[in-house]
């Protein structure tokens, strides 16, 4: 179990924020962690990794690494940390990267293999495209078997293809290993994915904790559909409103009384749902 209570004082966007987080943490649990910009979100990985100071306790398996004001230097946590940037050593081979955090060439070879890149351990990083270097961070991040993977946003400099197969190499990974691993990330999918369990923060506090299905699903009650979107516009056609809602990448079209257009605004994050037609799927 991994049992978390701490506080920071953080400058946040709006002037000052308390970080502050209370969560019980289950061994072998994949939980994401999402929230809006400047909640808090590395901040927190940060301090579970020992590279910021916060009061409270940190307790991991039954072992302190934070209590009071004592606290467990960063090379003495068991801690694997992706950042979105690899962050690889330059001027070692990929197989020596590995090797450099710990010497097992058994475990090396092995992560190398479920990764797909036993062909390229003898490459350097520069030769190797983004998704690949990402996957070499990865593996080093597990080369030490650490207690907790940290992955701060590791797949999001990626394009959806290569997004797709490292979410697979990871679940592999998480199957074969059983890391407790908290990734932090904002696509909904890749949470669905992988985690199972999702923490919200909002300006340094759990907003919602639950399974991905209850906190990400926008359909509540008997709406058959929901969609979250941005209004980017009101136009009066003849005698209707027409409202022009950007969904994802995609652009929509409501009608909306004329009460409604009333009270909309634009930039409105809103709501655009339906109860009752059967969709056709292509
Ligand atoms: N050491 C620090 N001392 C004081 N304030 C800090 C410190 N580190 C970060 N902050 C502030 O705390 C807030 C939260 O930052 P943090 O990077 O944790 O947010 P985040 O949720 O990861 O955001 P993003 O999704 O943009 O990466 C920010 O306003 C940041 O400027």
């Amino acid at each position: 179990m991994i049992e978390i209570g701490i506080n920071k004082a953080l400058h946040g966007a709006d002037g000052a924020m308390d970080l502050s987080v209370n969560l019980h943490i289950k061994e072998g649990e994949f939980v994401a962690l999402s929230g809006k910009s400047g909640s808090g979100k590395t901040t927190l990985l940060r301090i579970l990794a020992g590279l910021e100071e916060a009061s409270g306790s940190i307790k991991i398996h039954n072992k302190f690494w934070l209590q009071e004001n004592k606290s467990l230097p960063v090379q003495k946590r068991e801690i694997g940390f992706v950042f979105q940037d690899y962050a690889l050593f330059e001027n070692m081979t990929i197989e020596k990267n590995l090797l450099f955090v710990n010497n097992n060439k058994a475990l090396a070879d092995k992560l190398l293999q479920l990764t797909e890149l036993h062909e390229l351990k003898y490459r350097y990083p520069n030769s190797l495209s983004g998704g690949q270097k990402q996957r070499v961070s990865i593996c080093r991040a597990l080369m030490k078997k650490p207690k907790i993977l940290l992955l701060d946003e590791p797949l999001s400099a990626l394009d959806a293809n290569m997004r797709t197969k490292l979410q697979n190499e990871l679940l592999s990974l998480h199957k074969e290993f059983g890391t407790t691993t908290i990734m932090v990330s904002h696509d909904p999918s890749e949470i669905y994915r992988l985690a199972n369990r999702v923490i919200v923060l909002q300006n340094g506090k759990v907003i919602n904790d639950g399974s991905p299905k209850k906190v990400l699903l926008k359909t509540q009650g008997s709406q058959k559909f929901s969609f979250e979107g941005e209004l980017l516009d009101i136009k009066k056609v003849d005698v209707i409103y027409i409202a022009i809602i950007a969904i994802g990448q995609q652009l929509v079209e409501v009608v909306v009384s004329s009460e409604e257009a009333k009270n909309l605004q634009i930039g409105n994050i809103v709501n655009v749902s339906t109860k009752a037609f059967n969709p056709i799927l292509t």
